[in-house]
């Protein structure tokens, strides 16, 4: 699992520098190999030139007749030691003994680094042809995808029965496939896939049309004729082609070229997530708040009867009322964000969700970041960090949680959720035995390239991380029901690492503390 953060990828670079030096150091021992085989070559093609000069008086010399014999048997069981001298093996067992040490991803790490591609693409719109040229949002970021890459994309979508972007990303290839002078991919490979998949959105004949393309490459392709017959029997059905066998001749139907999805109808795999359209708005900054609430918005310093406040007062800026949502500034320094990335680190574990039914944590694909708990006796800056965000709210830090670090990786998202249980949800916070998640402060470590705001879809709010802030919200009503307004997301990372930490306030001890400016009632 590690693509989920950005800094356990880290370690694949390393990964990668040493099997290219494994691989150099192959190359080399085959190259001195087929070296050795060459002066062989050329020691045989010699003797054979004098001999066959005048091939009597050669043999004519006991010396020449002695050496023929020799290089024909003794000689040559040389060459063929060589020839079947395989380094291959040896080098291949070397890099598995290194595997203990260095970090190798999964298969079923490709195939998340894929979907959370998948997942960019989607909710910030881009364009799969400039994603092929490695362009974000009209900017180059890497090199050109190759046509071979474009098809693994598919191909990993295709296995998550995504016909989708399956279409998308072999329709890339096949495109990329035509110019190519150096092939990367095999247009048969790339046509069955893709002939399929059309299908599969509902574009029956031009599934036909790639299909004749692909039985021109292979006739006797047995699924591409299966296929073939079914999608003529259905086009027949349906009265797009009148009478037998009318588009039976493979090589009359042309294919418009070049293939363009544009002309296809295609549809995204089905969602549970009625909010999705507004949220991804949000996300790509598209959605603006109502301005009439916008306006009413307002910056303050807060002291809170808190001595150090005096000297150095907290900005609070507000993000929202009702509920009332606000960002405090500078609130964590670089040293504490330092030491609490530091802590965090070695204990990254795949972020995970409460089961509702169960009240099991398990990870889940809505959520994927990777998170690790500190405890404020662990480290004096936790500790700071924690009573700063008693001293801010006014609310009890007995009865909150660790403070939990999260990291992001790219396409690292938590789709729209609550951090207060429901009714439903009766495990949830059980052995805290601290009541529900009163209230949500959330640390922003690390500024974010691209993507990665906090956004509030109910409430068309959005929140960008700005490193050292923290965004702070009430999760309850005064009559500790749930705020369904405070439903929120993280949006997918687009580029760049984000860092956060979250500091949950539960409901116990916090009955009779009512924070200057910020009541416990305001939440509403
Ligand atoms: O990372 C964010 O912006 C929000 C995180 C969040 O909502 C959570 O961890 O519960
Ligand atoms: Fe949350």
């Amino acid at each position: 699992e590690v693509f989920t953060a950005v800094v356990d990828m880290e370690g694949l670079v390393s990964t990668e520098l040493e099997l290219v030096r494994h691989l150099d150091n192959y190359i080399q021992a085959e190259e001195t190999r087929l070296k050795q085989l060459r002066k062989y070559l050329e020691e045989y093609e010699s003797m054979y030139q004098e001999a066959s000069a005048d091939v009597t008086k050669y043999l004519a010399n006991p010396i020449n007749a002695y050496l023929l014999v020799k290089r024909l048997t003794a000689d040559w069981k040389q060459v063929e030691g060589v020839m079947t001298q395989n380094v291959g093996p040896a080098f291949v067992h070397n890099i598995t003994q290194h595997r203990g040490v260095l970090r190798f991803p999964s298969d079923e790490d490709l195939n998340g680094a894929a979907v959370a591609l998948m997942r960019l693409q989607d909710t910030y719109k881009l364009d799969t042809h400039a994603l092929a040229e490695g362009k974000l949002l009209g900017k180059k970021y890497s090199r050109e995808l190759t046509a071979g890459d474009c098809w693994e994309l598919g191909r990993q979508s295709y296995n998550n029965g995504d016909h989708y972007h399956t279409v998308l990303w072999m329709g890339e290839a096949l495109n990329k496939y035509e110019d190519e002078s150096n092939k990367t991919v095999s247009r048969q490979d790339i046509l069955e896939y893709l002939a399929f998949s059309t299908f599969k959105q509902g574009n029956v004949k031009e599934a036909l049309q790639l299909t004749h393309e692909l039985l021109k490459i292979v006739p006797f392709h047995q699924r591409a004729l299966g296929n073939k017959k079914y999608y003529e029997d259905l086009l027949r059905q349906q009265g797009v082609i009148q009478r037998r066998g009318e588009t039976g001749d493979v090589d009359n139907v042309v294919m418009d070229e070049p293939f363009n999805t544009a002309n296809l109808k295609l549809t995204k795999p089905s969602d549970q997530l009625p909010e999705r359209e507004n949220y991804e708005k949000l996300c790509r900054g598209e959605k603006l708040m109502d301005p009439k609430v916008e306006g009413r918005l307002r910056c303050r310093l807060v002291t809170n009867n808190v001595p150090f406040f005096y000297i150095q007062p907290i900005k609070m800026e507000e993000a929202y009322h009702k509920p009332l949502i606000v960002i405090y500034h500078d609130v964590i320094s670089d040293d504490e964000i330092e030491t609490v990335k530091k802590m965090a680190q070695p204990r990254f574990k795949r972020a995970t969700v409460q089961n509702s039914v169960t009240g099991n944590l398990e990870p889940a694909n809505y959520r994927i970041s990777k998170s690790a708990w500190l405890k404020s006796e662990e480290h004096d800056h936790v500790f700071k960090v924690t009573r700063r965000v008693g001293d801010v709210t006014g609310l009890d830090m007995a009865t909150a949680e660790d403070l939990q670090v999260v990291n992001y990786g790219i396409g690292g998202h938590y789709e729209p959720h609550f951090d207060y249980a429901r009714k439903e949800e009766v495990n949830a916070f059980k052995d805290l035995g601290w009541g529900n998640r009163v209230a949500t402060w959330l640390f922003y470590m690390s500024d974010v390239e691209a993507g990665g705001a906090t956004v509030f879809p109910k409430l068309n709010l959005a929140l960008w991380p700005q490193k050292g802030s923290a965004a702070f919200w009430y999760n309850l009503h005064a009559n500790g029901e749930g705020n369904e307004l405070t439903r929120h997301a993280a949006c997918p990372v687009l580029t760049g690492s984000k860092w956060v930490s979250n500091k949950w306030i539960h409901e116990r001890n916090q009955e009779f503390r009512h924070p200057c400016g910020l009541k416990y009632d305001t939440g509403m």
